[in-house]
């Protein structure tokens, strides 16, 4: 899929990992001599996150693609924050389904490689990353609606959460929650409000404490997803509520968008470098360490 846009990049921002991976996703080259320089952005599709956009319908579809489960890499996050920004930025787009590519599962949340066995350089910048996506996703002004084709752990589910309307398929191994606590780690506060916006405060409490994945009909219940159909109608749903909700008129439904969750989105912009620092301290901790070895082994195991 070709793309032709100018972006200006500036050069020093192509010698931080983070601009290099995003450089590199996008298929952006640098020309000879480097300098402040105007590249051509000349893929859409990446290699981890794939649009597929239908400007006759506003609309596009953007799917995770990070075999075997989704895991929330470094990767693939960066390129779900320049994929969201690029579809921000086309005027012929006003929503998007955010699904998954892989079999049965959405996303399986954070990458336990990327949080185990690292430097604490490495876990500010894999945290940042994680931070920037929610930021992202929870104050875009386009809508997006989660179609929920697979299991949904953890940073899983907190990307469902961020969309504003979420479809899940009715498969009752498929399960939903911020489970974190089972890992023997704790939701961030800014995990915990979006939760709590979406499901109520004693709904969260019970949940975070005892880290329930939910089953579909269990979800829908509790208010952590919307709708629940048969797999095959997962995207199809996704798509027709997307159509409601662009039946309103973009300025009075971003505006109110951003009434309803700028006081949340601005806690943690307030204290962005106070809670990558509690992540990396927290992180680095043997004990944690620890837990998160034998929980990858667990599933390692689980196959054996
Ligand atoms: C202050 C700290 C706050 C941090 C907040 C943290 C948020 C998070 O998101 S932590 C991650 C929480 N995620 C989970 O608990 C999910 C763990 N995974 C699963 O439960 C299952 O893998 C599954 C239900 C998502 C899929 O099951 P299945 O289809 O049976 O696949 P496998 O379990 O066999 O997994 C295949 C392969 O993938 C590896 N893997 C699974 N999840 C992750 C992960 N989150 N990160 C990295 N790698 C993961 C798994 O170990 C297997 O690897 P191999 O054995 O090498 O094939």
């Amino acid at each position: 899929m070709a793309l032709t846009a100018v972006i200006r990049v500036p050069s020093r921002a192509l010698l931080r990992p983070w601009a290099r991976l995003r450089d590199a996703a996008l298929g952006w080259i640098e020309p000879a001599g480097g300098g402040g320089v105007e590249v051509s952005a000349q893929r859409f599709a990446s290699q981890k996150v794939l649009v597929e956009p239908d400007p006759a319908a506003g609309v596009a579809v953007m799917k995770f693609k990070n075999p075997p489960v989704n895991s929330l890499s470094l990767e693939l996050l960066t390129e779900l924050v320049i994929s969201l920004e690029k579809l921000e930025n086309d005027k012929t787009v006003r929503g998007v389904v955010l699904t998954s590519d892989c079999p049965g599962i959405f996303s399986a949340g954070l990458d336990l490689t990327e949080m185990c066995g690292r430097n604490p350089a490495h876990y500010a910048e894999y945290w940042k990353a994680v931070q920037e996506m929610w930021l992202r996703l929870y104050l875009s002004n386009l809508v997006l609606v989660a179609a929920i084709n697979g299991a949904s752990p953890a940073g899983g589910c907190l990307i469902a959460l961020t969309c504003d309307y979420r479809v899940m398929a009715d498969n009752p191994k498929y399960c939903i929650g911020l489970n974190e606590t089972l890992l023997g780690i704790v939701a961030p506060f800014w995990f915990k409000d979006n939760l709590v916006n979406t499901i109520g405060h004693r709904a969260s409490e019970r949940a975070l404490q005892l880290g329930l994945l939910f089953p579909p009909t269990e979800a829908l219940q509790v208010g952590m997803v919307d709708k629940v159909v048969p797999k095959d109608q997962v995207q199809s749903t996704a798509l027709s509520v997307l159509a409601q909700w662009m039946a309103i008129p973009d300025h009075a439904r971003q505006l109110t968008k951003n009434m309803m969750r700028k006081p949340t989105a601005d806690r943690l912009l307030k204290q962005r470098d106070a809670d990558i620092q509690n992540f990396v301290s927290f992180i680095s901790r043997d004990s944690i360490q620890k837990s998160l070895q034998m929980y990858l082994e667990k599933l390692k195991q689980k196959k054996g």
